[in-house]
């Protein structure tokens, strides 16, 4: 029997494969095709879920973890996935500070304080950041770059910034009316379907600033559609605040991002011209899945069973004493 487990980081919610446990690592077809079955919301496991986790071997890291979308696509990064990818490592290892292998970069993870009694969190490293054009990429729009920017093609009124961290991200700050509106869906639809301005897709952030250092950011994601929180793109948004909005946050001091699933503590930082973000947030398990290796192989998971861990109540008694829970019922 193989192990596989359903985690989450504000309840952006993934299965978390152990490559190295296998007799033999999956191609990566029978993985795309496993996660495009298994995260089904309606015929999956366990509810689906918005994508899968695969941890592999790596030489010069604890380990490397690839991301891959609910609809099969492969993503570059994953903030949320990347704390519990973190935490399995941890608690595989011992370690409590290391690096994770990821599709473009090495990034330097570490265990947090928790944010409440049985609700573990770990620290993670987002980078590179580029705003560069090619970087997400975007066309058609007539700018070589896109901060805190009218674009007329996408929406008459709103004020862009597009960062690659390196997922491809989207963000403008609204009030909390048209956060709660359909505009982010349609332009998430949108921008993720053929389109001259993001041939390959974007993930579309919509935050609202509710204070100094505090914000609220809703996530329509490329290869997913809405989901609860995205990690990367809170981490992009928080970068986009300092750079848009220096009255509301500046580099090196904490910010507070709520969520329809949670929240997150982010930090800006510039160190040599170069910015990075720590994204800082829960790392939850959910259930344990005991599944034949057989049906791996094969990209399904007949004769999988479950096992919930109880973190679930933690979890939801944490959230359920957060603020802006008017805006979550909302949306
Ligand atoms: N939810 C993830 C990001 C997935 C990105 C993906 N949707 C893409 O860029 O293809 C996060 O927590 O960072």
């Amino acid at each position: 029997m193989a192990e596989l487990f359903k985690v989450h980081g504000s309840d952006n919610n993934f299965f978390l494969l152990d490559q190295t446990a296998l007799t033999a690592p999956l191609p990566l077809a029978t993985l795309t095709r496993l996660t495009q079955r298994i995260t089904d919301r309606h015929t999956g496991l366990l509810g689906g879920a918005d994508g899968m986790l695969v941890v592999s071997a790596d030489p010069a890291a604890a380990g490397r973890m690839t991301v891959i979308n609910a609809d099969g696509s492969i993503a570059k990064m994953c903030g949320n996935g990347l704390r519990t990818v973190s935490r399995y490592l941890s608690e595989k290892t011992g370690a409590k500070s290391f690096a994770v292998q990821t599709a473009q970069a090495r990034l330097q993870v570490h265990e947090a304080p928790a944010f409440a009694e049985g609700v573990p969190a770990f620290g993670v490293e987002i980078s590179p950041v580029s705003f560069a054009a090619a970087d997400l990429p975007f066309a058609q729009l007539g700018h070589e770059q896109i901060i805190d920017t009218v674009l007329p093609q996408l929406h008459p009124t709103l004020r862009f910034t597009a960062v690659a961290v390196p997922n491809p991200h989207l963000i403008a700050f609204v009030d909390e009316s048209e956060l709660k509106s359909d505009t982010l869906r349609a332009l998430g639809e949108r921008l993720n379907a053929q389109n001259p301005y993001f041939p390959e897709g974007v993930n579309v952030t919509f935050a609202a600033i509710e204070g100094p250092n505090t914000i609220f950011a809703r996530t329509y994601e490329r290869g997913v559609g809405f989901t609860n929180a995205c990690g990367t793109g809170m981490s992009a948004t928080s970068l986009a605040l300092v750079l848009a909005h220096p009255e509301a946050a500046s580099l090196a001091v904490p910010l507070t991002v709520y969520n329809p699933g949670g929240m997150v503590n982010t930090i800006v930082h510039q160190d040599d011209g170069r910015y990075w973000i720590e994204l800082i947030g829960n790392a939850t398990v959910t259930d344990q899945i005991s599944i034949p290796e057989a049906s791996l192989k094969a990209g399904t998971f007949s004769g999988a069973s479950s096992t919930p861990t109880g973190e679930t109540t933690q979890y939801t008694n944490f959230v359920e004493q957060l603020p802006y829970r008017d805006i979550v019922a909302a949306v």
